[in-house]
């Protein structure tokens, strides 16, 4: 089992190299791809090989990056055809054409074009190549470690603010959480966002239950959800949760209302990833959020959004200014996975001894379907929002100030 979503190799700081975990084989097979320019990295954004706002933001600038080492490289200018490799200008705004078609791979996370905004600048003021090269590779570099250490931050921020809710409302006992989708290490360079509070919660039950504490609020199961119709709950928060051995229970997306009027464990919070989070902290996060918000509101239960800095878009003022993506009819009518056995699920080998990948048809081929990647969840229905910086809460108006984030 490997949780590291992106290998950034720097032992060569000439011949740098990135592979990425293809996250549509997973749970069954573990298989990373190289990543040489940005056409690869425009493949594997848009196919949702790797996916999670955070970790499309780092493989587009890695992609970029190992772009910039090809422009440094005298047999790769001598065969390729784009760049005008006699004038520097001209090559920066070809460049800067290239950024556009990445960011064209996904349109609704912003951490991407966050990022691409960020490396426009260093193409635009960079004198040469190599000056671009050592910009960007630093700001990269930056990237991912700022990103891995902020999720730590962010988890313990999120971890803290419910247990100080819980004390507060006199709460001393075992409790669940629920989450969406996949926002952990796969998501991110490592530890996650929302699957990181998920993280510091469970760090902080274990400790309790080390020293015997009785009588203390302490998170005892999490309930992810299957998230369809790209399963990433079910396929990848659930791999994370057995591969750090949190007691966890995987549920269907329709049956959230159910399982928590149902169970015997109480559940206190959901902690959810966010795609976009606006002025107004509308945000846009995997598709079924908002209605998961809305039943969190419906019994009680806090929703908080968990979200880095670099997930924020200062410049859309509120939800309904967010472009949301709609993926491809045939990733809603069939379903992807491995061919396993179905006793005891070890996957099936083909005659080279690989796991076997299959699509199943769930619906009639000329059905129409609608396939949202994501919904916007108004503030209304919003507890909280957790970053690195801090937990975000409403005033008394019902409003957000998140100024400290922009
Ligand atoms: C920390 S990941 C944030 C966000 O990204 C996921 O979307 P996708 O799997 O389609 O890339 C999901 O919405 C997560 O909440």
């Amino acid at each position: 089992m490997s949780l590291e979503s992106i290998k950034f190799d720097k032992s060569d700081r000439q011949n740098l190299q990135v592979g990425i975990l293809d996250q549509l084989l997973l749970p069954y097979v573990t298989k990373y791809i190289p990543i040489t320019n940005i056409d690869d990295g425009f493949r594997s954004i848009q196919t949702m090989q790797v996916r999670g706002a955070p970790a499309i933001a780092m493989v587009g600038a890695l992609s970029v990056l190992l772009e910039i080492q090809l422009l440094g490289s005298e047999s790769y200018m001598k065969e390729q055809s784009f760049y005008d490799t006699a004038d520097w200008n001209k090559t920066k705004t070809q460049l800067q054409e290239r950024l556009d078609y990445l960011l064209s791979s996904r349109p609704t996370a912003v951490n991407l074009g966050n990022a691409l905004k960020d490396i426009a600048v260093l193409i635009n003021n960079a004198d040469s190549v190599t000056s671009l090269n050592e910009a960007v590779y630093e700001y990269t570099c930056k990237l991912l470690e700022n990103d891995l250490k902020d999720n730590v931050t962010m988890g313990n921020n999120g971890a803290t603010h419910l247990l100080s809710l819980l004390e507060k409302e006199d709460y001393h006992s075992d409790f669940g959480v629920l989450t969406i989708c996949n926002t952990g290490s796969l998501a991110t360079a490592g530890y996650g966002t929302a699957l990181g509070v998920i993280r510091s919660l469970w760090e902080d039950s274990q400790k309790k239950s080390t020293s015997g504490e009785k009588d203390v609020a302490k998170m005892a199961h999490v309930f992810p959800l299957e998230t369809r119709p790209y399963n990433q709950g079910s396929r990848l928060t659930a791999y994370e949760l057995i591969h750090d051995h949190i007691p966890s229970t995987l549920i269907p997306d329709s049956s959230i209302a159910y399982k928590i009027s149902s169970s015997d464990l109480p559940i206190k919070a959901a902690f959810v990833g966010a795609d976009r989070i606006v002025r107004n902290g509308d945000t846009a996060n995997k598709i079924g959020t908002f209605q998961l918000a809305v039943l969190c509101k419906q019994f009680g239960i806090k929703f908080f959004v968990v979200a880095p800095k670099t997930t924020i878009d200062n410049k859309t003022p509120a939800g309904d200014g967010i472009i949301v993506e709609e993926r491809k009819p045939e990733e809603f009518k069939l379903v992807t996975g491995t061919l396993v056995h179905p006793v005891d699920f070890t996957p099936i080998l083909d005659d080279d001894k690989k796991p076997v990948s299959a699509k199943v048809g769930v619906a009639p081929p000329d059905m129409d379907v609608w396939n949202p990647s994501f919904d916007v969840t108004p503030h209304e229905f919003i507890d909280g929002i957790v970053t690195e910086v801090g937990v975000f809460t409403k005033d008394s108006n019902g409003n957000f100030n998140l100024d400290a984030l922009f």
